[in-house]
């Protein structure tokens, strides 16, 4: 973590959760305002078929709803994809840009990114931009390249912490049960902090970067207490309130130590 940095945990469903799950969601909701409002930031991506409900749920919690892509464009003729605008207007605080997941089933590159993280300011929503190396660029020992050219290409112009959030996710750790060490993390999250600060000056000092992958709630207290990670993108264990919570417990913990 980054001690002048509030932390932030996020909980991606991804393709997962139908009207049903909104009693998960108030069970997050339940768990955040009785420990941890005080101390973080949480948000949760559902699919875009439960936003609108589940950020009437979260009014006056403090838990951000975001969307989980978003269209360059404010409308128009583009069959199927949805706005930064619709988002906001939905009640969306936020969207991530560039998973993994849509550079690889929908080619996004990293231009692609950029202008999504474009729209994203200009509809006044927090931008996580994610960036990461798959395995075969990892074996290569390329993985400060990759991400170093993923940061260029996709953060915007005049980032700032208030609208950008940047998410480290290794492609070869989402979902497998593999984590990077906490030696390669650091070696990360330190270079991306260096990228950052070289760009933006100051506000690139307080730009939040989250670690993202495999995150449970048995190893977040190991990932969190790395320097320069400032918060989890978690994908499959924010889909259960007990998990999320206990991840999001364990961030608060150091917050407090
Ligand atoms: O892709 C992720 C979050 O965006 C991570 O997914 P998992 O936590 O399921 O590995």
């Amino acid at each position: 973590m980054t001690p002048s940095i509030r932390p932030l945990v996020a909980g991606n469903w991804k393709m997962n959760g139908l009207a049903a799950s909104a009693a998960e969601f108030r069970a997050i909701l339940a768990g955040y305002d009785a420990s941890l409002a005080g101390a973080i930031d949480l948000a949760v991506f559902p699919p875009a078929t439960l936003l609108a409900a589940f950020a009437t749920a979260a009014a006056e919690t403090g838990v951000i709803v975001g969307g989980q892509d978003c269209h360059a464009a404010a409308s128009g003729a583009h069959t199927g994809d949805i706005s930064a605008e619709m988002l906001a207007d939905a009640g969306a605080g936020a969207v991530i840009v560039g998973h993994s997941e849509r550079r690889t089933d929908h080619d996004e590159t990293d231009a692609d990114v950029c202008a999504k993280a474009l729209a994203a300011r200009r509809a006044g929503l927090i931008a996580v931009i994610c960036i990461g190396e798959t395995l075969d660029e990892r074996d290569r020992g390329v993985t400060l390249d990759v991400v170093g050219r993923q940061l260029t290409g996709s953060l915007p112009v005049g980032a700032t912490a208030a609208n950008v959030v940047v998410a480290y996710e290794p492609v070869w750790a989402i979902g497998t049960g593999r984590t990077p060490t906490a030696e390669d993390v650091a070696t990360v999250h330190a270079f991306i902090r260096d990228r950052l600060v070289h760009r933006f000056g100051a506000e690139g000092e307080v730009i939040r970067i989250l670690y993202g992958g495999s995150v449970k709630p048995g190893n977040a207290a190991e990932l969190m207490a790395i320097p320069h990670v400032d918060g989890a993108l978690v994908g499959g264990a924010s889909l259960k309130a007990a998990d999320f919570l206990g991840i999001a417990g364990a961030y608060r913990s150091l917050t407090a130590a």
